[in-house]
């Protein structure tokens, strides 16, 4: 007997059919997305060493929800959690303040044996591995500067914690036979209007070159590199602009790294990826939701992320870009956060396959544009919802909003003995 949600996705896919979507071969082709979700939602991006620190960098966390991950135990227990809610097998994205260790170790000279215990854990669940210096919440960047600090000392040290951490993400993606992306961001920047906004721009080129003078794998390790307009602090002027790290990436075939609120509030980075798509062999992307500026909202199905989802559908840029999150809210359940972040971006890219592109596409060439904005706005109203609860049932993970009660549940048992 079928259930209702396969009756509904019968339904569905007869309608589909008519404009030639497979939806089959739809969830065939989602099945194979991986999402690199942050870890760093888990714990208001606190991580393991430094514990002591303060987050700096021009980046706030605000909220107080209780529950938030103290142990690197109850990271993956919480991550866990939240996979369980989510359809398909994706990937962990990590910090370097993340290190499960027991020693006292400085960002410059961490290992890969730091990391193993997320390795075993990756292998054990079946997930990649992304990774990511952390060039803030440390007394070495208190002042704003990292990679491009005027002291060659403190500019050293970066570059050193840089190195390290490329050569982690060779280790997690030799260990779980998937390519880690490790993705460069420095806060460095200026609050208000520099006398000089070359040098720190020429420091951070050559720290760059440093950084990434070693070869690696690239079935192992993909270097990327991440922009950025303005942060708390930072106001002014921001070493590492748009324009600095398209001209690097370009240069020295990094992946360059959209973070959807690290430009000007009206400018969007679906916008982008055309563009950037015909001079890079591969993009990064951190999905996130700034409200007024790079506030990192939980991610909705907003107008942006639909067309985040349809460039790279339409555009057939899966196969080249890593779809990476960046959000953290401390004001609501942090497992919740990952799954409605998580599952949005999926649905969206679900939705952006379910449209009849073909049809879209050979109207707009014979100038029917009446066509295309009517087929439009119709099939804003098809019934993807069917077709998403049986990919989640197919997959094994709660239909619709059931995966509410489990988060509720673990947070009654889990969470909440954690205290404030
Ligand atoms: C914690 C992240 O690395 C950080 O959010 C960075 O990616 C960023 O977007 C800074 O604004
Ligand atoms: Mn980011």
């Amino acid at each position: 007997m079928q259930s209702s949600v396969q009756r509904s996705y019968e339904d569905a896919k007869q309608l589909y059919a008519k404009h030639g979507i497979d939806v089959d071969a739809v969830l065939e082709s989602l099945a194979n997305i991986k999402i690199s979700m942050h870890c760093w939602q888990g714990d208001d991006v606190r991580g393991f060493l430094n514990r002591d620190q303060d987050l700096t960098g021009g980046i706030s966390v605000t909220g107080n929800y209780p529950g938030a991950a103290r142990t690197p135990e109850e990271l993956r227990a919480d991550l866990e959690k939240a996979f369980s809610l989510i359809p398909g097998k994706h990937k962990v994205n990590l910090h370097a303040i993340y290190a499960d260790t027991e020693e006292k170790v400085e960002l410059d000279r961490l290992e890969p044996k730091h990391f193993e215990k997320w390795v075993a854990w990756a292998k054990e669940q079946g997930l990649g591995l992304d990774f990511n210096p952390t060039c803030f919440s440390h007394e070495l960047s208190k002042d704003g500067f990292t990679l491009s600090h005027p002291d060659p000392k403190i500019r050293r040290f970066w570059i050193d914690h840089c190195k390290a951490s490329r050569k982690i993400g060779a280790y997690f993606g030799e260990q779980l036979g998937q390519t880690c992306v490790t993705n460069v961001w420095v806060p460095d920047g200026f609050k208000d209007v520099p006398a000089d906004r070359l040098a720190p721009r020429q420091r951070l080129k050559s720290a760059l070159d440093e950084v990434f003078a070693e070869e690696l794998n690239p079935a192992h390790n993909l270097d990327a590199v991440e922009s950025k307009l303005f942060g708390l602090g930072s106001e002014a002027y921001v070493v590492g602009s748009h324009e600095f790290y398209m001209g690097y990436g370009l240069q020295n075939n990094k992946l360059i790294c959209l973070d959807a609120g690290h430009f000007h509030p009206t400018e969007t980075i679906s916008g982008k990826l055309s563009s950037l798509s015909l001079f890079t062999d591969g993009i990064l992307l951190h999905v996130s939701r700034p409200m007024r500026w790079d506030s990192d909202h939980v991610v909705t199905m907003d107008d942006e992320l639909l067309d985040i989802a349809k460039e790279l559908v339409q555009g057939d840029l899966l196969g080249k870009t890593h779809i990476g999150l960046d959000f953290f809210d401390a004001s609501i359940n942090r497992v919740a956060a990952w799954v409605i972040g998580t599952r949005n971006t999926i649905k969206a890219l679900m939705r952006a396959m379910l449209v009849p592109a073909d049809a879209l596409k050979r109207a707009e060439l014979e100038g029917d544009y009446t066509t295309r904005l009517a087929l439009t706005e119709e099939f804003k109203m098809y019934p993807f919802g069917a077709v998403w609860d049986y990919y989640c049932e197919k997959s094994g993970v709660p239909v619709r909003e059931e995966w509410l009660a489990e988060v509720k549940a673990y947070e009654r048992e889990v969470l909440s003995e954690r205290g404030e």
